[in-house]
């Protein structure tokens, strides 16, 4: 008799043609546990998860069904606010689960996942929630053991290689196996709500339309700071650093969807065309650049929320001297007639002292100004795109200051758009809540095509070559906003970081 349930058997109800298998590779680490399994949780709980779809966790541990429930029963206890913890909801998804315990890397055991499948007729979806390094060995063995059909999708993390070659070698692998209208490339900023919020904003109103270019804007500025710093991942992160595990993905998915020209449709396909070229017209970095337009930061020990934290060489996991870089800033540009003469100012990094994602897009001032000569400076608009903490839109405007004895000052204020007080009711969804019913809808407008990757690879490869191997950061105490050099780099274009936080 199958170690598996058949599709049907106490399963719930839902109400979206959304029906597929799932396999979750590294079911038991910590992206599944903290992000996946919550997210896959918050779908069943709004009916969106399909009444016969199934969720398979493969992981080595040797664990029967019922202790794998049990471990994500704990995790959804830990990372879904008590209050959204629906008994029913729970009492369903934990239903739904099947385990198999696998050595991912060798051939043997894959047989099980096509007795799991049991000839279903929906789509299988293999979400691989591992090393990159073995996406190629998992596509193989699946496809091998004659798991796969033409209709299953294969998701895959950030990030994809190490560098432009190794990126291609990845992606060869997984395309060996899965055309490219089947795989599912996660950056998880795309799924956030602001994010695609950019998409509207930009091209559903004409306002913005008509003024989104080097004639109006006179810079912008990206900021993705952290609060937390590696939290258990030294490993990884020390042979990432942030440049590869920030930069090269979200910043500069952000950078595209901000700089890209308006696509002929919302298709898939119109939308990343777009964006590749925003990647192609990168300016690349040269020697002569690294001075003045790139800081890279580590931090030292400090104090975040009155709390004493470690520097970079003292957290948990660290085992040597490393001069990998936990913060980067730089200046950088759009090499297109959009964008021409327009500085992309971004920083990234952890242990700063908030979480805070945003985007300020600096509009030109008037070419003829009239007010109070001390407030020259002031007479500029400016868009606030904040991600994260709360997700919200505010532009700058400048009114007229009020009271009798004012005269014409300005006051420059807010029109601002807090969506969670805007939209009271409307829980935001996490971003891989989104990302996986689009995987389950079967749309990829979300998820990043291979040339996107590898255009964004070889960008960040021309400033890692002319980093130097053995450079040392500049240091920066945890809770502090990065390397004073990273304030220098932006003052000396009598620019600053936008501070009204
Ligand atoms: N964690 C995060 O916040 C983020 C992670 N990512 C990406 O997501 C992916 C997963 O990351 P994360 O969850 O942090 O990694 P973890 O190391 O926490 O989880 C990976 C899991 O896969 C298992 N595994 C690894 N190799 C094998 C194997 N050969 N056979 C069976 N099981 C295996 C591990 O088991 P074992 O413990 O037994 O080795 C572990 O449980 C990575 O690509 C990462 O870059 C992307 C963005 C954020
Ligand atoms: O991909 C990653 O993202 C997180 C930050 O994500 P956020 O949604 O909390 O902004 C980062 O901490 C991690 O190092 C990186 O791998």
């Amino acid at each position: 008799m199958s170690q598996f349930k058949r599709p049907g058997e106490a399963r719930s109800s839902g109400d979206i043609d959304t029906e597929i298998d799932l396999a979750l590779f590294g079911a038991l680490g910590d992206l599944a546990q903290r992000k996946l399994f919550p997210a896959l949780f918050h779908l069943e709980r709004e009916g969106l998860l399909a009444p016969d779809t199934r969720l398979l966790g493969l992981a080595r541990q040797e664990l029967d069904v019922d202790a794998f429930r049990s471990r994500i029963e704990k995790a959804l206890k830990t990372y879904v606010k008590a209050e959204e913890l629906d008994r029913e909801a729970l009492a369903r998804f934990l239903a739904r689960l099947d385990f198999l315990p696998l050595d991912f890397t060798k051939p043997e055991g894959y047989a099980a996942i096509r007795e799991w499948r049991q000839e279903a007729a929906r789509p299988m979806v293999v979400y691989l929630s591992v090393a990159a390094k073995i996406y190629g060995d998992i596509c193989r063995h699946l496809e091998a053991s004659g798991s796969l059909d033409d209709e299953s999708r294969v998701v895959v993390e950030k990030p994809i290689g190490y560098d432009l070659a190794s990126s291609a070698e990845i992606n060869d692998a997984i395309g060996a196996v899965f055309p490219e209208s089947r795989i599912y490339r996660i950056d998880h900023y795309l799924g956030k709500e602001t994010v695609q919020n950019l998409i509207a904003l930009r091209f559903a109103n004409p306002l913005f339309g008509t003024q989104w270019n080097q004639n109006h804007i006179s810079h912008v500025e990206i900021t993705v700071a952290e609060k937390v710093g590696i939290e258990g991942r030294w490993g990884y992160f020390d042979d990432a650093g942030q440049l590869r595990d920030m930069v090269q993905n979200h910043l500069l998915q952000l950078v595209c969807l901000i700089a890209m020209d308006p696509p002929a449709n919302l298709d898939a396909d119109a939308i990343r065309d777009e964006k590749v070229k925003v990647l192609k017209a990168l300016k690349p970095f040269t020697d002569d650049m690294l001075g003045r337009d790139v800081v890279r930061g580590q931090y030292i020990a400090g104090t975040i929320d009155g709390r004493s934290v470690p520097g970079y060489l003292e957290e948990e996991g660290a085992n040597r001297a490393s001069h990998t870089e936990t913060f980067v800033a730089m200046k950088t540009g759009v090499a297109n007639w959009r964008w021409a003469g327009v500085p992309f100012y971004l920083r990234t990094g952890k242990r700063m002292p908030e979480k805070l994602s945003q985007i300020v897009i600096h509009f030109r001032q008037q070419p003829h100004y009239i007010f109070d000569p001390d407030q020259r400076e002031l007479a500029a608009n400016k868009l606030v795109i904040r991600l994260q903490p709360e997700e919200g839109i505010a532009l700058e405007v400048l009114t007229k200051d009020s009271g009798l004895d004012k005269g014409m000052r300005l006051r420059r204020g807010p029109l601002h758009l807090d969506f969670s007080s805007a939209f009271p009711k409307t829980r935001i969804p996490d971003a891989y809540e989104r990302l996986l019913l689009e995987v389950m809808k079967g749309q990829q407008y979300l998820f990043v095509r291979r040339d996107e990757v590898e255009h964004a690879w070889r960008w960040c490869d021309s400033l890692i070559a002319a980093w130097e191997d053995d450079e040392v950061p500049r240091r920066y105490p945890a809770g502090s906003w990065g390397p004073v050099a990273s304030i220098a780099m932006i003052t000396q274009d009598g620019r600053s970081w936008y501070e009204d936080y």
